[in-house]
């Protein structure tokens, strides 16, 4: 449903030049939640920016829908009239929800459907089935003020969905959200998917965002895409970063002549009595270290942290037996961590964020 191939963007500004994309190409599915995760300034604003042409790439190639975008004719500010009918099938919803203060909840959803050209009554009919949709119907009437953060992005998603689009674009949209109204946002969002077929992409520094939601995930870095794919097969992926990070095992690793095993159990091998027919057939003392059962992208997961005396070496039958079972087996040290350290961000706002999409 979204494909872009080799993207590029650098930003000059005052004789410094700042590669925000490196050959970023990712692809997701029709009917697919898709986090692209990354530090602050890893480029994924960018990115998303880029795949509705809010901002050009300066090479490589959008498709979305079938549809090269990239291809579509406009001047350097502004769109073109082929574009912006191509974005009317791409919503977009904002960190900071972008609705105009002085139109009430209906007047804000009713916005991009006065530039569809809808008749009043059509608006209005539309617009009350959106916010019924999001849960706000009672909410008409209101003014943004009025309302709480989550009430406001249902308001940005319910507006994001007036032109009918098959593809909604996630800029951070929970990142201004506390724990509860991020949990219950992100259930719309995936209901939305769900029910509407809806292919989200989304991007956020949240890793529990994507452990909700998303079936497939991307880890970026300095403007380029580093991991990417299904969560659940990135979870039975030995060394893969995101896995570590989506779900950490806990307990401390002990010095000495031991070896300690992170295991991970998913579809069948999950309700198989491993770690007991393991120290009955090779006879070995199995500790257990530390184990959570999780749901991630959807699916129930185990992950387990064991020790076995001696060294790895000696332990290579108990290893393999493992693997043969289905289990993901790693040593702790193959994983590395995700670099979460702060990075300085040097970004004006954006005017062009300040209205919806729809209205230029
Ligand atoms: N309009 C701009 N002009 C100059 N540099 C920019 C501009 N927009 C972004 N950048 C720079 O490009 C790099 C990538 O920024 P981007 O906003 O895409 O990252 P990000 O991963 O979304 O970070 P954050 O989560 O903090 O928004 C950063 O170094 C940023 O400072």
């Amino acid at each position: 449903m979204i494909t872009t191939t080799d993207l590029t963007k650098v930003y000059r500004s005052r004789g410094r030049e700042v590669t925000a994309l490196d050959g970023v190409s990712l692809h997701v599915e029709p009917g697919e939640m898709y986090g692209v995760i990354g530090r602050s300034g890893a480029g994924k604003s960018t990115l998303i920016r880029c795949v509705n042409l809010l901002e050009r790439p300066d090479s490589g190639t959008v498709t979305v829908d079938g549809q090269d975008l990239t291809a579509l004719p406009g001047p350097r500010h502004r769109a073109g009239r082929s574009l912006r009918q191509a974005r009317t099938g791409i919503g977009m919803i904002f960190q900071h929800f972008n609705l105009l203060s002085s139109r009430t909840v209906r007047g804000n959803v009713e916005l991009p459907l006065e530039i569809l050209g809808l008749t009043r009554r059509e608006r209005a009919r539309k617009a009350l089935e959106l916010l019924d949709l999001v849960g706000l119907a009672d909410h008409a009437r209101a003014y943004p003020a009025q309302l709480s953060g989550g009430q406001k992005q249902r308001v940005g998603i319910a507006r994001a969905l007036a032109g009918d689009p098959k593809v909604l674009l996630s800029d951070e949209a929970t990142s201004a959200l506390d724990p509860e109204t991020t949990r219950s946002v992100l259930q719309l969002l995936r209901d939305l998917n769900r029910q509407l077929g809806l292919t989200v992409l989304l991007i956020t520094h949240e890793m529990d965002v994507v452990k909700a939601v998303c079936d497939s995930a991307a880890l970026m870095e300095k403007g380029r895409i580093v991991e990417a794919g299904v969560v659940s097969d990135l979870l039975a992926t030995p060394g893969s970063r995101l896995a570590h990070e989506l779900f950490p095992v806990a307990g401390a690793v002990p010095g000495g002549d031991r070896t300690v095993v992170d295991i991970t159990f998913h579809g069948d091998s999950a309700g198989q009595p491993v770690i007991s027919h393991l120290a009955r057939t090779h006879e070995v003392d199995v500790s257990i270290l530390g184990a959570a059962m999780e749901t991630v992208g959807g699916r129930q997961v185990g992950r387990m942290r064991i020790e076995l005396p001696g060294h790895p070496d000696t332990n290579a039958a108990a290893l393999a037996y493992l693997r043969e079972r289905g289990l993901t087996v790693e040593l702790p040290a193959e994983a590395e961590p995700i670099d979460k350290g702060p990075a300085p961000l040097d970004k004006s706002p954006d005017p062009d964020e300040l209205a919806p999409e729809s209205t230029r």
